[in-house]
């Protein structure tokens, strides 16, 4: 199936940065989030993007003119019904996915493929909400989308094969490598990468060192372009959170407990780069 139309949901960091490289690659985008001001947050990220990859002369002054003019921004779900693949990266929270995807179902084209970009979430389940579960799939791509190269796909109990070929090419169209990993939570990147973040909250928790110490450890002796510390800033103390919970709840062993910082910090609103506060403070750091 040759996809054309792409409808993202969520212009959050993820959801920008799929919309942008999907564009990039030719296809025509709407952007959709629930209020203006997030949809032009997430173009706006876009803009700064591009400026980016034409400085470094990734791309043409021109191709990246066209980039921008090929994406439609929305409050509305309405473009679902002439999308040939909608991929969905909203909040990490059950509820709200299996909400949208009952109502992407019940919008688009019969053949459409519906992703999600869900860091850890059944996909299985998600499926089943719709009446299409074989056209259903998990899409991961990486933070920063249009720098990582890996985007894993995440079969579904019940996701056809001719699925999983369309957005593996669809992967590699976008200049991407695709991974493939069977529905058990947390996949194979956050399962393994999250309980490390963990830890690392849980020896700033117990004082076994500060901040910017195990950050250190981790950048130079392990050579990890960003500590641990830094990286659940960047991708969000609140997506860290629901991961830890998944893998707790899902896999049923102790060594997922959420670390109590962890908590406290989502609690009061530090949830990293996006909110200006985490491990580290953005605040005075100019965009
Ligand atoms: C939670 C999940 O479900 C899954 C996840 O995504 S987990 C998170 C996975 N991601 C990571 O682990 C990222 C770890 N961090 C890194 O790889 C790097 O720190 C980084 C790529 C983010 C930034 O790299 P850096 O060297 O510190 O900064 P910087 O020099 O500004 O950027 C490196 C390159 O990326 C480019 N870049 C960075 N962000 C960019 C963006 N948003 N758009 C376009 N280009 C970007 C820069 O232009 C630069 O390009 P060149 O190599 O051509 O010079
Ligand atoms: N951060 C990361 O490193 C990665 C995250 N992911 C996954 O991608 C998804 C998005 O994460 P991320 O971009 O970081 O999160 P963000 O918080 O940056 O963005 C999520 C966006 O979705 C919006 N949203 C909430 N509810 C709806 C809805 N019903 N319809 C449309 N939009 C909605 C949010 O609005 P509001 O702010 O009002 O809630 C927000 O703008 C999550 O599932 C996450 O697990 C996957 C890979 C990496």
């Amino acid at each position: 199936m040759a996809i054309q139309h792409v409808m993202v949901i969520g212009a959050g960091q993820m959801g920008s940065g799929i919309a942008q490289v999907c564009a990039m690659r030719g296809m025509r985008v709407t952007l959709q989030d629930i209020a203006p001001e997030f949809v032009e947050r997430g173009f706006s990220r876009i803009e700064e993007s591009l400026v980016r990859i034409v400085k470094k002369g990734g791309l043409s002054e021109s191709a990246s003119r066209d980039t921008l003019a090929s994406i439609t921004l929305t409050t509305t779900l309405d473009a679902v019904a002439s999308a040939d693949f909608v991929i969905e990266a909203a909040v990490e929270k059950m509820d709200i996915k299996k909400s949208l995807f009952m109502q992407l179902d019940g919008l688009a084209k019969p053949d459409a493929i519906l992703a999600t970009n869900t860091s850890s979430l059944p996909i299985t389940e998600i499926a089943a909400v719709t009446s299409r579960p074989e056209r259903v799939i998990g899409m991961h791509f990486m933070n920063p989308v249009p720098v990582m190269q890996l985007v894993e796909i995440i079969r579904g109990l019940q996701t056809s094969e001719k699925t999983y070929r369309a957005v593996a090419d669809l992967a590699q169209a976008l200049g991407k490598t695709p991974v493939e990993v069977h529905d058990y939570p947390g996949f194979i990147s956050n399962r393994i990468l999250l309980p490390m973040i963990n830890e690392a909250i849980y020896c700033l928790y117990e004082g076994v060192a500060d901040r910017d110490a195990i950050d250190t450890v981790m950048k130079l002796g392990m050579n990890h372009p960003m500590g641990p510390l830094q990286l659940a800033d960047f991708i969000g103390l609140d997506t860290c959170l629901s991961i830890m919970e998944i893998l707790h709840d899902g896999l049923g062993d102790s060594k997922y407990r959420p670390c109590p910082l962890l908590r406290k910090y989502v609690a009061a609103g530090w949830l990293g780069k996006k909110s200006g506060r985490g491990f580290y403070d953005y605040r005075s750091e100019s965009k």
